[in-house]
Parts: C-alpha cells; structure tokens; sequence
C-alpha cells in the first residue's frame, strides 16, 4: 500500500517474477471461452433438486476443484458490511498497521506485507491480516480495534461463513456417496483462519503476482472478491480467470479433501493477479479439519483394487514443510503424500 500510495511508476526490482512465472495476462484463458460451475446453493434445501444439485458440485470437484456458489445464505448486507470494514482497515494509518505486523506463522492475529513465506525469494504484491476465527469468542479480543466496526463486522461474517463451510462440506461428503455427516464432528471442532487480503493498484501488472501458485491446505476455502483477479489451474494446466459474478462466493477446495477423497476430488491450485488501475480485496475464511487430527484417506472410498494414494498427515507436517522448504513454490506439500503406484 505504501508503494502504491506513493506513485511508484515501476515495479521494484525485489518484485519482479522470472520471466516463466510472469502472469502473462495474455495467455490465460479468459471466462468467455470456459464456463466455471456456478451452483445455485438454495436447490439444496429443495427435496426434489438436492441430488441432482449433489450431482453438480460432483462434476465441480471433480473437474476444478472449483466452483462459485449463489444464494448461499449469507445476506448481502453482512458481505457488504464486512468488505467495508477491512477496506477501512487496510486504509489505516501504516504505523498503526505495524504494530501487527509479524512473520510467525503461529501468531493468532497478524499483519503482513509482500513475502509470502520467509523463505520466498521473490516478494508479492498483498498486504494482508490473518486472524483465528472458531471458537469466536475466544479470538476477537485479539482482532483489530480499529475501525471500532472491524470485529463486529468482519465477526458475523466469518460465523455466516462457519455455518455455509460446514452446508458445504455436508454436500461435498454426500457426492461421494459417504454419509452426509461424515466429517460433521471434525467440521464442528476444526478450525478457521480469516485471511484479508489487500492488492493494491500496481504501476506493471504484467511483471508481479499477488500471490504466488498454490493450494490450500484445509478442507474448504471460501472466498469473498470484490473484483476479478483469482486464476485457478484448470486439469491441462491452464490459468483460468475466475469472473467476478455479483452475489456469489467463491469455493476452493484444499489438500485435506484431496487425501480424504483419496484423490477423487483435487485441491485447486490458484494465483492472483494484480491490477492497473482497481486495488482489490479479499476474504478467504480458510477452514480446516482439527489441526491435531491426522487425515488419511476415508476407508469407505478404498477397496482391494483402489487402495490409498496418499499417506495421513496432520497440520503440524504441513507446518514443518512450509518452514523447511525452499521451493514452496515449485512443489505442493501434498504432492510429498502421494504414494508411488507400483
Ligand atoms: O485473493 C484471492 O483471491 C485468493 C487468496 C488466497 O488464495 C488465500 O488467501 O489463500
Ligand atoms: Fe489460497
């Protein structure tokens, strides 16, 4: 923010991505040749469409990883409201901003710019807060004072989204043919990060990223845009822009359904993109199963002739990846989980 604030007309240097990881605007599919699913999620509710609606988000994970959702139950005033509040946030004062600022990853609540991990070479394009989210009440204190609306605001809305995350996660299950509560204790305990993302307007958008590739490591990602910039990787390793649709929400799903669909559904690699002339922001509520539980793949999934494709893991692995690896970038944590078919 600050560099934007202050005119830069270039791109500083520590920001400029190699050439083969440029966004290369041009090359990207647009949303005009592809269609992205896009699910009405009040048919759920609706005895005689729920499975067909089942059926769609079926054919979303097992295609993108991806899809948006419409009439998902979260009025759009609390949308509103919290867009509002984070983008008074980000439009603090920097010092004020500073004071949460901090590079541990285990830190409740915390502030950052630019690198997205310690051991990232090149810096990105975001400011961002990132604060625990479930249990509430136990987190807000912590959240940010100022705007005085910040925890209020950005407080229901994250609660709006536990709820959806677990509607979601409910569907996801049942298109697998597993119990529609199969994974309703571990939703319950799991927990939430709010990630608030700001991409500032960047002077060569073409030269830098937002954020780099990668997948989440949760179970669901629920994403709020308040414009277009999200890319995700498509089965032939295309980068799609992901419209920015009125009303919907955006759904990601992350490593843990990966391994516990034993692979049937994927997690979505994705990227942002910055912008000329629009500073974007986003809310990505990044829900996860309990982060002591270790996930396998779901033993109703496997057979004789299907039998696991990925070892168990648990958060702290993760944890203990993240910090370890020089090339976040190049390889995705769950890829080191994939078993070796012989
Ligand atoms: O800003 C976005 O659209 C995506 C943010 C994201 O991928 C994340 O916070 O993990
Ligand atoms: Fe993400």
């Amino acid at each position: 923010m600050t560099l934007t604030n202050s005119g830069v007309p270039q791109v500083p240097d520590r920001y400029v991505l190699p050439p083969s990881q440029r966004p290369a605007l041009t090359s990207s599919i647009s949303t005009t040749e592809t269609s992205l699913p896009l699910i009405d999620l009040s048919l759920l509710h609706q005895p005689l469409l729920r499975s067909r609606t089942i059926h769609e988000i079926n054919i979303a994970c097992k295609e993108f990883g991806f899809f948006q959702v419409i009439n998902h139950g979260i009025p759009s005033s609390v949308v509103k409201d919290a867009l509002d509040a984070a983008t008074q946030f980000f439009d603090l004062p920097v010092e004020e901003k500073m004071l949460l600022v901090s590079a541990d990853i285990h830190k409740p609540v915390r502030y950052g710019t630019s690198i997205n991990h310690s051991t990232d070479k090149v810096h990105y394009w975001r400011d961002f807060i990132k604060h625990y989210s479930h249990p509430l009440p136990k987190w807000i204190d912590m959240w940010p004072s100022n705007p005085p609306c910040y925890k209020d605001k950005v407080g229901k809305y994250a609660e709006a989204a536990h709820i959806l995350h677990q509607q979601l996660i409910e569907a996801i299950s049942e298109s697998l043919g597993l119990e529609k509560s199969y994974l309703q204790e571990q939703t319950e305990e799991g927990s939430q990060v709010m990630a608030v993302n700001c991409y500032p307007a960047c002077p060569e958008p073409e030269m830098a990223l937002g954020m780099p590739p990668h997948s989440d490591f949760g179970s669901l990602t629920i994403l709020l845009q308040s414009s277009q910039g999200l890319q995700i990787m498509d089965r032939n390793n295309n980068w799609v822009c992901v419209p920015y649709i009125e009303g919907a929400l955006i759904v990601q799903l992350g490593d843990q359904v990966e391994v516990m669909s034993n692979g049937i559904y994927k997690s979505v690699v994705h990227r942002v993109t910055v912008n000329k002339d629009v500073k974007r922001l986003s809310l990505a509520s990044l829900h996860s199963l309990p982060l002591h539980k270790r996930i396998s793949p779901a033993p109703e999934l496997l057979s004789e002739n299907n039998t696991a494709a990925y070892g168990e893991f648990s958060f702290n692995d993760f944890l203990d990846y993240v910090s370890g690896n020089n090339d976040f970038i190049q390889q995705r944590f769950i890829d080191t989980l994939k078993k070796s078919s012989s």
